[in-house]
């Protein structure tokens, strides 16, 4: 019979390919790389553990010096997505920044088509996983290097027969302003890339959610202070629910990073009760060492949540991806599946 982890666990919309390295590919790349010193405690904050944003962002440079080549990339790209099948999940959105290292002559193309070829080969060799992938905007590198990157992301729509699906908004989120993003957000949309954007995901951000959310996006990441309980607004809470636009909510990244205090107090629930699309995502797997599964198993005991109310939450989130190619074939996966699961 069907482990309830395999099944419920289908869906994962928002993970950042660095952040999501589990610590078995970090000691491979340790290995590659000795005279880094890097060691397992600088990659990932374990359980009980917080940090600040700030030290959560110093991880990822950690991180960056570890994968700075071409076989790197492929190597954790490969394991990435073997790690999700292997958790369960039958459709995947990657997201990652492409990276120029000079010193390893990386260029931002090469970095792209290094994670469409660890997609194909990944489908090759026949894991049992869809996967599709957003290009991502690093807010720290301005709006110049945003209008390239879309223009990398358009050219890799068209030439990859679908596998990128669109663009992604994300970095420190106290650096720079969305406004300056504005001109490469609306060129991503114009030209058919799907907008998942990480908004309000600190205090005090209203205004630029306010001008985000009038593109609007097709998805938005983390929104932990939309809501006016915490400083958000009505009227920012109205625009996501007039558009109907899904949330991509991460519990223990948002705990861990210390944005929101505890689990119970997560958002999560503000929406839940609300009855608008949410979809539980890990973010940085490895980062925060989790998975998929546990994530779904941690917003069930926290806010009471039958097997049944999970399996409707990953149902739901089918009709979320940015693959509506995909949607008609995991609905008829998850019809499968779900006599398994209840034994009916
Ligand atoms: C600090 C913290 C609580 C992290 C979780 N929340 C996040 N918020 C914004 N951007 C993120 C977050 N997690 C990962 N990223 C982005 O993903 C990158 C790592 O994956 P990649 O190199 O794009 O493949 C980071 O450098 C950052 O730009
Ligand atoms: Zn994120």
């Amino acid at each position: 019979m069907m482990s309830s982890k395999e099944a419920l666990s289908l869906m994962e919309l928002h993970a950042h390919l660095n952040g999501s390295v589990s610590f078995s590919t970090i000691e491979k790349l340790v290995a590659r790389k000795p005279h880094l010193n890097i060691e397992h405690g600088m990659t990932a904050i374990r359980s009980g553990q917080r940090r600040t944003l700030d030290e959560c962002f110093q991880v990822f440079k950690v991180i960056h010096q570890l994968v700075d080549t071409e076989e790197d990339i492929l190597m954790v790209a490969k394991d990435v997505i073997r790690e999700f099948a292997a958790d369960g999940v039958k459709y995947l959105e990657l997201r990652s920044t492409p990276r120029k290292e000079k010193t390893t002559g990386m260029t931002k193309r090469r970095y792209v088509e290094t994670v469409i070829e660890a997609i194909r080969q990944c489908k090759n060799e026949g894991v049992d996983i869809e996967v599709r992938f957003l290009v991502a905007v690093d807010r720290r590198n301005g709006a110049e290097v945003a209008m390239e990157t879309v223009k990398l992301a358009e050219d890799f729509m068209l030439s990859t027969g679908g596998l990128v699906v669109g663009l992604d908004l994300s970095g420190d989120p106290t650096v720079g302003h969305g406004r300056d993003f504005l001109p490469a957000l609306q060129k991503a949309k114009n030209c058919g890339l799907k907008l998942s954007l990480h908004l309000s995901e600190v205090p005090s951000q209203a205004d630029e959610s306010e001008l985000l959310l009038n593109i609007p996006p097709d998805r938005i990441g983390h929104g932990t202070f939309l809501h006016p309980e915490v400083g958000g607004s009505q009227s920012l809470v109205d625009k996501v629910r007039k558009h109907n636009t899904p949330l991509e909510l991460c519990l223990t990244s948002n705990v861990k990073g210390q944005t929101v205090s505890s689990y119970s107090q997560h958002h999560f629930l503000y929406w839940y009760q609300m009855g608008h699309p949410s979809v539980i995502c890990t973010d940085d797997k490895g980062v925060f060492c989790t998975d998929l599964s546990q994530e779904y198993q941690l917003a069930a005991s926290t806010f009471n949540l039958s097997q049944e109310d999970m399996w409707t939450l990953s149902h739901k989130a089918i009709d979320c991806t940015f693959a509506p190619d995909l949607q008609q074939q995991l609905h008829q996966k998850w019809l499968e599946l779900q006599p398994t699961l209840f034994q009916l």
